[in-house]
């Protein structure tokens, strides 16, 4: 649904992005991650068309952004980081004013307005003027705005900065029913909130992607594991590594006197079993009782730290 091509922005010699490709799939909840300086913002910019890339291509649906531009951007509903909110309007009135210069007909305006209103649940201050609600609900109504005009994407620049423990959680809850069926883009700096609401996230670093990791892959079909047990360590690596379902097997410091600790590459199964059964079975004919058994696994925050 977007396409980034070997995309850079400069800001005249200061690199905003660089040399970005990225696939968006329709459908998609992906959140972009980073630290402050990143170039979250310059990519979520490029993707909504609001300035040209430097170099590379920017598509959405298929379309190319510079080229076809305002059917690209019919596409595309935006939260920035500052929603262009209109103080002095109420919530509806500004609704109706942005579906109007987003074409929706006249007769269809009101109806379109209430969905929206209902969507993002602002019923209670739909009459309320803009500029007496809440830093939560100013941000539901910069959500509802990018929603006027029904378009696929949305694109959301830190949807929850600022917002207080509850509005967050109430602003988390919002983002994934609109991901059902919208393609959202969302920047963040908070990991579990990329954790908890995408299937893609793409973590950015001084203008590059340093990473793309899918958060709804199956688990392999290797797994690693650190497995301490009492005993010998050169004895017992070396009956480990004898093992078919180890494909890789090295002794680390234990911190319990008498035992040893070892992190282990295995098959998850092979036709001799389970790899952690094998394990458990050779260990006890060794008379090497098992003290602890744990798969490794790497948190979002583990590679989030490794790559910034
Ligand atoms: N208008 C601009 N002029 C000059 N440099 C800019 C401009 N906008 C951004 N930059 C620089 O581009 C880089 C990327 O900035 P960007 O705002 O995209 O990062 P970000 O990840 O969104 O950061 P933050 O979380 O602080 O908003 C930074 O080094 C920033 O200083």
């Amino acid at each position: 649904m977007i396409e980034l091509e070997h995309v850079t922005k400069l800001y005249g010699s200061i690199p905003g992005l660089r040399d970005v490709s990225l696939h968006v799939p329709k459908g998609q909840t992906v959140g972009l991650l980073g630290r402050n300086g990143a170039g979250k913002t310059t990519a979520l910019n490029l993707m909504t068309g609001y300035f040209p890339p430097t170099e590379g291509k920017v598509r959405v649906g298929g379309k190319d952004m510079l080229a076809d531009s305002r059917a690209c951007k019919r596409m595309i509903g935006y939260l920035p980081e500052k929603p262009p909110l209109y103080d002095e309007m109420t919530v509806e009135e500004y609704l109706a004013f942005v579906s109007e210069l987003r074409e929706v007909t006249r007769k269809a305006n009101r109806e379109h307005v209430n969905e929206i209103i209902e969507l993002c649940s602002l019923k209670e201050v739909r009459e309320r003027v803009i500029g007496h609600l809440s830093k939560g609900y100013r941000q539901r109504v910069g959500i509802a705005q990018a929603l006027c005009g029904a378009p696929d994407v949305l694109i959301l620049d830190e949807p929850t900065v600022g917002l207080d423990p509850r509005q967050t959680v109430e602003m988390r809850e919002l983002i994934r029913k609109l991901g059902k069926d919208h393609t959202v883009v969302f920047s963040s700096h908070i990991l579990t909130e990329v954790q908890q609401l995408c299937s893609r996230v793409i973590i950015l670093n001084e203008g590059r992607m340093v990473q793309s990791i899918d958060l709804t892959e199956k688990p392999a079909d290797t797994l690693r594991l650190r497995v301490r047990a009492a005993g010998r360590k050169e004895a017992l690596l070396g009956a480990l590594k004898g093992l078919q379902c180890v494909l890789q097997a090295e002794g680390v410091n234990s911190p319990e006197a008498g035992t040893a600790e070892f992190l282990l590459t295995c098959k998850t199964a092979d036709e001799q079993g389970r790899a952690t059964d094998q394990i458990f079975r050779l260990l006890a004919g060794l008379n090497a009782p098992i003290r602890m058994m744990t798969e490794e696994v790497d948190s979002l925050e583990e590679i989030f730290l490794r790559n910034t």
